[in-house]
């Protein structure tokens, strides 16, 4: 039996076009209804057909829906759970694929009160936006971690829970002040870097910026890579998981002055033990099968 019939999804962009094509392809017979606040996008989304019902307005997508999902920036969530509030059904359950969990648990909880939340993230995505960029197999074979309070309906849980193993995830729950504090470390601070490595690279004034981009070989090009993502959903991220994101900041920033001085120094064995280290890490996660480039590339020629 199917988790959900009647699925509405607001916010249309990279992750909401992707979970629509993935409901079409894994649950065909459920009725997909959505929104989002820009004009072009719903004009988009209607040509590429992959609703049954494209709506003006977030309100009018959500009636009868038996699921909603927010898939707009997290700094967003707030507004869309109040616009909808008035035309929820008793007994709807309301879920997003924000990166970040606890601010988004308080917002929906504060907006939404009496309802079931079941926030969700989808660890899955490119540095891509709007609805050209979402593709049906863009959460197969990656984890989608599930952060419900602690007094959530343990039937709508398993529910969201089979929702996205439906579309191919593999789904994990945790805590989401855990989450935040997991995905400062291995999403949030590597964005931050790549933001900052890009723009230092391109601020330097004895290297030409096209310098800079004739020699962008290896290194530098997968960082442009990341820092091309999109600037409203990360400004969104860091603001909203600013304790997290401080509290691994200030890690990195010592561990970057102990580089520093290692090489001021000439310890060259400092440097050598931290690279090794750094390799294990990387065949470790090739070991786990986590290694996804390899995986895109496939997913783009099929
Ligand atoms: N991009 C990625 O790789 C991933 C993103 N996420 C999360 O997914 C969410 C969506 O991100 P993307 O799809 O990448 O962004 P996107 O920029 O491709 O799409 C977001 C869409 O939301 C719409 N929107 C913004 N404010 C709105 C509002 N008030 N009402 C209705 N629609 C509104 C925008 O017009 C846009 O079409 C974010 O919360 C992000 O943190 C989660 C996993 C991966
Ligand atoms: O494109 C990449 O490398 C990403 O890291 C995609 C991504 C961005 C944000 C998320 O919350 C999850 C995945």
């Amino acid at each position: 039996m199917l988790p959900f019939s009647r699925v509405a999804i607001l916010g249309l962009g990279l992750i909401g076009s992707s979970v629509a094509r993935a409901i079409r392809a894994a649950m065909p017979t459920v009725r997909l209804s959505g929104s989002d606040a820009d004009p072009a996008v719903r004009a988009r989304v209607i040509e590429l057909d992959i609703l049954d019902d494209v709506a003006d307005g977030a309100g009018a997508a959500v009636v009868d829906a038996d699921l909603v999902i927010l898939c707009v920036p997290v700094g967003a969530m707030a507004a869309v759970a109040a616009e909808i509030a008035p035309e929820l059904s008793p007994g709807t359950v309301i879920s997003d694929v924000g990166s970040v969990k606890g601010q988004v648990l308080a917002d929906l909880t504060a907006a939404l009160p009496g309802m079931a939340i079941i926030p969700a993230h989808p660890v899955a995505g490119t540095e891509n936006s709007g609805p050209d960029a979402g593709f049906a197999t863009l959460f197969r074979n990656r984890w989608c971690i599930i952060t419900p309070a602690n007094d959530a309906d343990p039937l709508a849980v398993e529910r969201v829970k089979s929702f996205w193993t439906a579309i191919g995830s593999n789904v994990e729950v945790m805590d989401a002040r855990h989450h935040d504090l997991v995905l400062a470390v291995t999403s949030h601070l590597p964005h931050l870097i790549a933001y900052t490595i890009v723009s230092t690279a391109s601020d330097l004034e004895d290297v030409t910026r096209s310098e800079v981009i004739k020699y962008s070989a290896g290194g530098f090009r997968d960082f442009t890579r990341i820092a091309a993502s999109d600037p409203t959903m990360w400004r969104d991220v860091f603001l909203s998981n600013k304790e997290a994101v401080l509290e691994t900041l200030q890690r990195f920033s010592e561990d970057l002055s102990a580089l520093q001085r290692a090489i001021r120094w000439n310890d060259g064995d400092a440097l050598h033990t931290l690279f090794t280290r750094s390799r294990a890490v990387r065949r470790a996660i090739i070991d786990a099968g986590q290694d996804t480039a390899a995986a895109d590339f496939g997913r783009e020629h099929e």
